[in-house]
Parts: C-alpha cells; sequence; structure tokens
C-alpha cells in the first residue's frame, strides 16, 4: 500500500513515512493511493474476533508489513491494556432501534484515547527502531491533547507540545492535561480559540525547514494513523450487534467536529462495512450541518458551546472527503482549498450536493436542544450522556428514520463536561481517577495568539 496527498505533490510513500510526515508536505493530507475492500465472508469471519485481533486485522491491509505482526501485537495488546474494558469500546443497547457506542473507557476517558495510546506506542517503537526523534507538536479544544500526552508521558526520545485555547476547555480536560509533570510535556494554554491553535501548527508544519529542523510530528487527525484506528472500532460495532448471518446496513451518527471520527466511518464504508446513514453531529459551530444541507462550505462566527471540544469552524478532515468526492483529482483538491484560502469559502454545484447528500446527513444541536437531550436520555434511560454525545441522540432522532437501526458515538464520558451536567441540574461523582486531579499543581504556561511567540517557546522545549 502506497500512500499519496490530496494535492498530488508529494511522492508516494509508504505507512511509517506517512505516519512520520503527519501532513503532507504539499500542505495536504495524506491517504491511501486505493482504499482496500473487505469481501463479505471475511466480514462474517470477523464476527468472532476480538477488538484488539480486529484491529491486527485491518491494519494490516494498510502496512505493507513495514512492522513484523508480533510486534505489532504487542504493540496493540500494550496500547488496550490501558482500557478499563477488555471490550476496549463496548456497545449498549438503549432501544430496538439505538445503541450507544461508548469510545470513553481510555485513560482520558474520550474517543480520543482509542488511537492516541496507540499512537504513542507506535511512536516510541519507530523512535527505538529507526533512532528517530519525535517532537510531536498538538492542537486541541480539549480531548486529543489529554489524550496524546498520557500516551507518550515519560516516554525515551520523545517531546510533546500541546496548544490548547485558554479558557475554553472544560476544568477536567484542563487539569488532565496540565497536571502532567513529566519533562517530556508542554502546554502552551494560547488566548485564542481552537482554529486558532489549529491554524499556527498546520502553519508550523508546512514551514518544512521549520518542521524538519525539529523533527516535528503530528498527533492530530491530519495524521492517516489516527484515521485508521478509528476505522476499527465501526467494524467492531457493527459486528458485535449483527452476530448472526445476515449483514444488514446500520446508521452511524457521530458527535463531528475536525470530522477525523466520521471520515473513518466513510473510509469503513468503503471498505465495505454495510453502512446506510453517516449521520454528522455538530454543535452551533455548524460549518459541517450547513455544508450538507446548502453545498457551501463556509467557516462561521466561532462560538462557545456545552460541548467545547466540538467548538471547530475548519474542519481539518474536510479535505479527505473533497478528495474522494472529487474522484481523486488532487488538481480540482489543490483548486478548491486555493478558493477556500482566497475567499474564504468552498461552494459545490446543486448536482453534487446531491452526491454529498448521499454520502452523508447532519443535524446541528442548538445549546438548548443539548441540555434537553441529557434531561431526557437520564430520565427515560437512566442514562447520562455527556454534551457532545447529547448532540449525537439530537441529530440522530433529526435524521435517523422510522425502521433504521443506529449506532450513535458516546466520544466522551459525563464527567469531563461537568459544566454542562451541573445546567442540567445533575450531580455526578466523578470516578476517581479524575476526582484526584483536583489535588494536584498544573504546569501550563498562557502565551498570545501570536506565532512568533509561540515558535519561540517550542525553540526553548525543542532544542536539541
Ligand atoms: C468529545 C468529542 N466529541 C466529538 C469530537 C469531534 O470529533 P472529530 O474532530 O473527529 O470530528 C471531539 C473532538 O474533535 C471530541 O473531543
Ligand atoms: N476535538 C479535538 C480537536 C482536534 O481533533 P483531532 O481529531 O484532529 O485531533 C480535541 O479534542 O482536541
Amino acid at each position: 500500500m502506497q500512500y499519496i496527498s490530496t494535492r498530488g505533490r508529494v511522492e508516494a510513500k509508504g505507512f511509517i513515512d506517512t505516519v512520520l510526515m503527519g501532513l503532507a508536505d504539499d500542505g495536504g493530507l495524506m491517504v491511501p493511493a486505493e482504499i482496500p475492500v473487505v469481501a463479505e465472508a471475511t466480514l462474517q469471519k470477523w464476527k468472532t474476533l476480538s477488538y484488539e485481533e480486529l484491529f491486527l486485522e485491518i491494519f494490516s491491509l494498510y502496512i505493507n508489513d513495514e512492522i513484523p505482526i508480533e510486534e505489532l501485537r504487542q504493540l496493540v495488546s500494550r496500547s488496550y491494556s490501558s482500557f478499563r474494558t477488555p471490550e476496549v469500546t463496548p456497545v449498549h443497547q438503549l432501544n430496538d432501534s439505538l445503541y450507544i457506542l461508548e469510545l470513553f473507557h481510555g485513560p482520558t476517558f474520550a474517543f480520543k484515547d482509542v488511537a492516541l495510546q496507540f499512537m504513542g506506542e507506535f511512536y516510541s517503537y519507530i523512535s527505538k527502531k529507526q533512532n528517530k526523534i519525535i517532537h510531536i507538536l498538538g492542537a486541541t479544544s480539549g480531548d486529543t491533547g489529554a489524550a496524546a500526552i498520557q500516551g507518550v508521558r515519560g516516554k525515551e526520545g520523545i517531546k510533546i507540545c500541546i496548544l490548547h485555547p485558554h479558557q475554553k476547555v472544560s476544568k477536567v480536560q484542563e487539569l488532565q492535561m496540565t497536571t502532567v509533570d513529566d519533562e517530556n510535556v508542554l502546554n502552551l494554554s494560547v488566548k485564542g480559540n481552537f482554529d486558532d491553535c489549529q491554524r499556527v501548527i498546520k502553519e508550523l508544519f508546512a514551514d518544512l525547514d521549520f518542521k524538519g529542523k525539529y523533527h516535528l510530528r503530528a498527533i492530530n487527525s491530519i495524521n492517516f494513523v489516527r484515521i485508521l484506528a478509528q476505522t476499527v472500532y465501526y467494524f467492531y460495532a457493527y459486528l458485535q450487534i449483527n452476530k448472526g448471518d445476515q449483514l444488514p446496513k446500520i446508521n452511524f451518527c457521530v458527535p463531528s467536529g475536525n470530522f477525523g471520527n466520521i471520515f473513518s466511518g466513510y473510509l469503513a464504508k468503503r471498505m465495505g462495512l454495510p453502512v446506510n446513514k453517516l449521520i454528522i453531529a455538530t454543535n452551533e459551530n455548524n460549518i459541517l450541518e450547513r455544508f450538507v444541507k446548502t453545498g457551501e462550505y463556509k467557516p462561521g462566527e466561532f462560538k462557545s458551546t456545552h460541548s467545547p471540544s466540538m467548538d471547530i469552524q475548519v474542519a481539518s478532515n474536510f479535505e479527505r472527503y473533497l478528495y474522494y468526492f472529487l474522484g481523486e483529482d488532487t488538481a480540482k483538491v489543490s483548486a478548491y482549498m486555493q478558493d477556500l484560502q482566497q475567499n474564504g469559502k468552498i461552494t459545490v454545484s446543486q448536482e453534487d450536493l446531491a452526491k454529498v447528500q448521499q454520502d452523508f446527513a447532519a443535524y446541528g444541536a442548538s445549546n438548548e436542544q443539548c441540555l434537553e437531550v441529557i434531561e431526557e436520555y437520564k430520565k427515560t434511560y437512566d442514562y447520562l450522556l455527556d454534551p457532545h454525545t447529547a448532540c449525537g441522540i439530537a441529530a440522530c432522532k433529526a435524521q435517523a428514520s422510522e425502521g433504521e437501526v443506529t449506532v450513535t458515538f458516546a466520544t466522551a464520558h459525563p464527567a469531563k463536561f461537568d459544566e454542562a451536567i451541573r445546567l442540567v441540574g445533575i450531580t455526578q461523582q466523578f470516578p476517581p481517577q479524575i476526582e484526584h486531579l483536583f489535588t494536584l499543581p498544573q504546569h501550563q504556561k498562557v502565551v498570545e495568539h501570536d506565532k512568533a511567540e509561540i515558535v519561540r517557546e517550542l525553540e526553548a522545549f525543542y532544542k536539541l
């Protein structure tokens, strides 16, 4: 398997080089040159596999034997040993047509752990095996940062710097990141929003001299390995629910921001997973919903909501979808992305919009709806949703039709977002791993939203 850039100006790469490159050197995103298709008979066989075995099967289709299978098995086993359940991502049935895929059983209680526990092990493996310097640079609206730091804290040969928006993450997210006292971790709290943080790191990755000099590596979903690791739980959820001989189509409803999680679902569908609707759930930062409904992709005004991890306007992985949507035509992708940069928007024709609407449905929940859903599900099912998952349920209600089965993703544990839960009048007990964070000292540096200042901090931290 070779990997190419959505903008077509990078020589084809193998798997490990693709992971190390992160953002493609031409500013695009790396994608597999061909998507492998899984036969129905294979899907039937996979029904009996454990999460870890399934992970190995799926990765084997993508990694070209670049990692010996026994070594990969060990990496996967170490990655998921930190989860609180052997199923890694268990499915919880609420009624005949609705399942919740619980993605929050990892060390930092959000779906990001699923891919980032593996990435931490993987970077550590590459650092030792290839003697590579791994200097991670990432941007977070709260969950990626916590999970990435947890995945690599204290690991030899690795340093990690995470930019998060100052006072725009939840208290628990902030504590998860900033109470880590390992020397290989730097938290920069940027006076701006998540899009500002993401823009700065993308500019730094696009500066190839800087990227090369400081050995910058990506952990955000611009890195294809994040996308691939996230496809595993689509397959796993599907196979858990459909144990019989049939392979019926089901919906997946995914709380979305940077479009990484649902893009993994798009990839799984193209690999042959029987998916009916892929429902994009957003909050009031609803650029993705507007795109699916009108054909115009235009970043709007940033809003702080009860689901802060999805307070994102510019969705990184949108470019990957554009690549497939435009028939894998890299020249067209480059032209569309240039349009976005110069004119601040992308517009597709009405004919093309019909194609988008075959791929995705979308719904943006208001702040009010988000809280209403939390209250309703607590009362009806005695199940406490986090505010991101509540946006997912609101989207499922709006977009799933009668008779369809939908798996809605629970992307975080409610304890991470107690600010919203308290607004509903619910008092929750924190898991001990979260409770004890409130007793620890914090380590972070508050910086202006100023690239030069951030660069100075990075140079001092990464200096050889
Ligand atoms: C809890 C939670 N839900 C949903 C999302 C959105 O996921 P994605 O960015 O992959 O679309 C994020 C972060 O992005 C998140 O942290
Ligand atoms: N919600 C995310 C934003 C970054 O997304 P990523 O999937 O590209 O890492 C976060 O929690 O940081």
